[in-house]
């Protein structure tokens, strides 16, 4: 599976949002977006998904051209994780997790013991097999962040695009859905995330897009591309950058220098 996004620009009215743009990602990358707000980066992702269409470039999965793609085709192949938010709707966990067979059900026909099998699978790869007769409005927001990553898992596509998938959850449920999110590149999926949180390109990324000015700035492995400067040059805060050794290796963690004026 791949992806490839080429010289791709996008003007909402005569405001330059996305300035040719391009980059490709491959089966097991884990691509963190770094960049102020405002900066693109949902714009970005809107293309990819097909749902912004008047961009000019090309974005291409396994070679086809995504314009060229009906919704169906498209949501086969790429699919897209809300952050976690309240519902309306209080639909058990399994359930939730079933709307993501929808495109694969035939005309008006309801799930079928096999869609459900994939989601009981789904919700079990992910830890949460226990919460699938709750209510989804009754679970934390970490384990609903967790049953949408389920729900796009049984859409069946390989390309995950996850809007600040952390935003809104506590510290320890950003760890364990990050490690989720990690483990689903690792068996091959392409995770395409944008996170306001630099650590993240360190600890989970195996590539970083740094975005600046609806521009990529910067791009490849995060430990050799984001740098105190670029951090910069993105936030406008002065940090530095430290190793700490752990048994699983070096990690690098970003230290705000407080006694800056700009901190
Ligand atoms: N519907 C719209 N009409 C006009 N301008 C828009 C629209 N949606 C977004 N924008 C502008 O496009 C720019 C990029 O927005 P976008 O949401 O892609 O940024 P972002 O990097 O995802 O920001 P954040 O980190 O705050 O979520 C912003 O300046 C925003 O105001």
């Amino acid at each position: 599976m791949m992806i490839v996004v080429k010289e791709l620009s996008f003007n909402y009215k005569q405001r330059k949002i996305l300035d040719n743009i391009t980059f490709s990602a491959h089966s097991k990358n884990l691509i963190c977006v770094l960049g102020p707000n405002g900066v693109g980066k949902s714009t970005l992702f809107r293309c990819m998904l097909g749902l912004t269409k008047g961009y000019q470039g090309e974005i291409l999965i396994e070679g086809k051209n995504i314009k060229k793609m009906g919704i169906a085709e498209l949501a086969k192949k790429i699919a897209y994780i809300p952050q976690s938010h309240h519902p309306t709707f209080n639909f058990t966990v399994l359930n939730t997790v079933l709307m993501g067979r929808t495109i694969h059900l035939k005309g008006v026909s309801n799930p079928n013991i096999e869609d459900e099998k994939e989601a009981l699978h789904a919700l079990d790869m992910l830890g949460i097999s226990h919460l699938r007769n709750r209510g989804y409005a009754e679970i934390s927001g970490g384990e609903r962040q967790l049953a949408l990553i389920a729900r796009a898992i049984v859409q069946k596509a390989k390309i995950l695009v996850m809007d600040e998938p952390t935003a809104n959850l506590d510290y320890g449920n950003q760890i364990r859905v990050m490690m989720h999110v990690k483990k689903l590149a690792k068996e091959g999926y392409i995770v395409i995330l944008s996170t306001h949180n630099p650590e993240h390109a360190f600890l989970y990324g195996t590539k970083v897009l740094m975005m600046f000015n609806g521009k990529i700035i910067q791009s490849g492995c995060p430990k050799e591309i984001v740098t105190e400067a670029l951090l910069e040059q993105l936030y406008g805060v002065h940090v530095k950058l430290e190793d700490i050794k752990t048994e699983a290796g070096d990690i690098r963690v970003i230290v705000p220098n407080l006694m800056n004026r700009q901190t």
